[in-house]
């Protein structure tokens, strides 16, 4: 039977080792980001983010997460710069959060934890497909921002809206014309550093791009992401909570600044 991980007790974080030792590996996500320990490169280009809401297909409820997923048979919703070379392609965003306000993101600002995290996931175009890209370690560029309770988002609420069609695991819907930059904060700036998918498989294959600015989310909007259930229709129902994996350790790699 096919492992079936999750962030209970007896299946969370704690455990994916047992059955993916990479788990353990030198290049885990996500990290507790220290500004002090950072290293500014002018180097560093700004990131060139440039999507097509017309790619926007679906909004998934995967039992783990939700999340929102591109056509990614062009180069119509892309990555460039930033950190890195070539193209990305947008494949999908979703997110982490907590049971309460003071915690669910998965990166950390030394030691800050946000309510929430959104990730949009891309992949090299230098590969076939995603799942190719998945298992390089140029493969995936995953950009990652903070959210942060505040003033009430109108473009979350536009993805918050569709929850009642996929509150129990498996559950989708059509979700088009969205537009993910309406997502993204003012300012791109960020850090960067080598790392994984910090779900199962865990492949050591992301290049994470961290925005400095968080978005704004309101604590009805938090509560509304608590409603998804991480159970499918039939089951026990159990709250889609707590989604998150803690800190990993750095183990010598170096985090970048896009600014000083
Ligand atoms: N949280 S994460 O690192 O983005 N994990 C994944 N898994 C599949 C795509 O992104
Ligand atoms: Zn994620």
């Amino acid at each position: 039977m096919a492992h079936a991980w999750g962030y209970a007790a007896n299946n969370g974080p704690d455990k994916w080792v047992s059955n993916f030792p990479i788990a353990d590996g030198p290049r885990q996500s996500p990290i507790d980001i220290l500004p002090g320990g950072a290293s500014y490169d002018s180097g560093l280009k700004p990131l060139r983010l440039k999507y097509d809401p017309s790619n926007c297909l679906e909004i998934l409820n995967n039992g783990h997460s939700f999340q929102v997923t591109f056509a990614d048979d062009s180069d119509s919703s892309t990555l460039k710069e930033g950190p890195i070379s070539g193209v990305y392609r947008l494949k999908q965003f979703h997110f982490h959060w907590g049971a309460s306000d003071d915690k669910g993101s998965e990166h950390t600002v030394a030691g800050t934890k946000y309510p929430a995290e959104l990730h949009l996931v891309h992949w090299n175009t230098k590969y076939p497909s995603f799942g190719e890209a998945a298992s390089k370690p140029d493969g995936l560029a995953v950009v990652g921002v903070f959210l942060k309770i505040g003033d009430a988002n109108a473009s979350l609420q536009k993805v918050l809206d569709a929850f009642n069609d996929i509150r129990a695991k498996g559950k989708q819907t059509s979700f088009a014309g969205f537009d993910p930059s309406t997502l993204l904060p003012g300012c791109l700036d960020y850090w960067t550093y080598d790392g994984s998918l910090t779900t199962p498989p865990l492949l050591e294959s992301v290049t994470w791009i961290v925005c400095k600015e968080p978005i704004s989310v309101s604590c009805e909007q938090m509560a509304k992401f608590r409603s998804l259930l991480f159970s499918a229709e039939g089951e026990p129902e159990c709250c889609m909570v707590d989604n998150y994996r803690p800190p990993q350790p750095l183990k010598g790699r170096p985090v970048r600044a896009s600014f000083q």
